[in-house]
């Protein structure tokens, strides 16, 4: 349609990486609904079947395909063949877009993390999605197809706090690539876009504060969050927009604003806006977290006592 300059998932195949519960699922079900070809990937088999059979409840029309495979996504090597499966049920074709949703957090103190929580924090934000966007890439410049390759970021993608060493730089990482493949990949027209939710009740939400350190939680008090269906639908409609850095609330939107860089703006006036509101509103809140770190720095060195951690226990 000559008006229609937005994204029409009709009849496209599109990938969900995390697709069998929270974000990637509500995004899986909205696509669902507006007659899209759905392929949902992640580890655990009892939650893709789950996932699949609310999918079938909300499906247009017979002749979309929906499905669902179990594969970890830590490595390069499963990455690709999850990419393979999931093109094989439409004849080894590249997926129109790939959603890569996957990915999980583990708060805690740094001074209390080990090794491995740093590498896995790594793995488990950075390159589940990282080697998903490796194979789609390849794939589709290989079969000369256009099509898109969304990422899922963080507000901690931007802007970080107490609580994240292990999960805020793979955030960060994730828009920096993002940000160059959004360039580079304009070679074979493929269309890069990232979103930047905010706190989502999910799944992966309870999971993380079992290990959430009560500090963290304070911090995120001011955070409302959104609904994983508020925030499918905000980062669907930025895909619409074509932004390329999407957000779908007011808080991550000031520091989207603020902490541009070279990405592009969204809307030149709106943008505008935030980037004053953050220019005073973020050494304010910089400057109350300090305090609040501080202020619980003996409750803290109680806290690493009782745990140990001064070796003296
Ligand atoms: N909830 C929140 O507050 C926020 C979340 N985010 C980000 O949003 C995305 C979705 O999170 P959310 O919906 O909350 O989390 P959920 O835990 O509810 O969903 C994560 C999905 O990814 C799958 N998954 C996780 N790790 C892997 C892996 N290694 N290989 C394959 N599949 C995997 C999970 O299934 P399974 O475990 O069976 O593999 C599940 O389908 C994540 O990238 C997260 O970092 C960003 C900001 C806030
Ligand atoms: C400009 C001034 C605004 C000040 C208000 C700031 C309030 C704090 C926002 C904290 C947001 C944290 C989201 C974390 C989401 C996430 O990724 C984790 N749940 C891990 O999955």
């Amino acid at each position: 349609m000559f008006f229609n300059k937005g994204w029409d998932p009709n009849g496209m195949h599109v990938y969900i990486t995390g697709g069998s519960t929270g974000l990637g699922f509500a995004v899986a079900k909205l696509l669902t609904q507006k007659g899209a070809h759905i392929s949902i990937v992640a580890r655990d088999q009892g939650k893709l079947d789950r996932a699949i059979k609310e999918l079938q409840t909300v499906r247009q029309n017979s002749a979309q395909i929906l499905k669902a495979y179990s594969f970890s996504l830590n490595t390069a090597a499963n990455s690709s063949a999850a990419l393979k499966a999931v093109c094989d049920a439409h004849g080894g074709t590249a997926p129109d877009a790939v959603f890569a949703c996957a990915g999980s957090s583990k708060p805690m103190f740094f001074v209390e993390m080990s090794e491995q929580d740093m590498t896995e924090g790594m793995t488990a934000g950075y390159w589940v999605q990282a080697w998903t966007a490796f194979a789609a890439a390849k794939q589709m410049a290989r079969q000369k197809r256009k099509g898109k390759i969304v990422f899922v970021s963080s507000t901690l993608g931007y802007m970080s706090f107490v609580g994240y060493a292990s999960y805020s730089p793979a955030k960060h990482a994730l828009r920096a690539l993002a940000d160059t493949l959004h360039s580079e990949l304009l070679l074979y027209g493929i269309d890069v876009h990232i979103f930047f939710p905010p706190t989502m009740e999910t799944l992966g939400y309870e999971t993380e504060n079992l290990t959430k350190p009560e500090i963290t939680k304070r911090i995120e008090e001011a955070d409302d969050g959104l609904t994983p269906e508020q925030a499918a639908l905000g980062m669907f409609r930025g895909v619409e927009k074509g932004e390329t850095h999407i957000t779908a609330d007011l808080i991550t939107s000031l520091f989207r604003a603020s902490t541009r860089g070279s990405a592009p703006k969204n809307n030149w006036i709106l943008d505008g806006i935030y980037d004053s509101i953050a220019f005073f509103a973020t050494p304010i809140w910089r400057r109350s977290v300090n305090k609040r770190v501080v202020a619980h720095m003996d409750e803290h060195r109680t806290y690493l006592g009782k745990n140990g951690f001064f070796g003296d226990t």
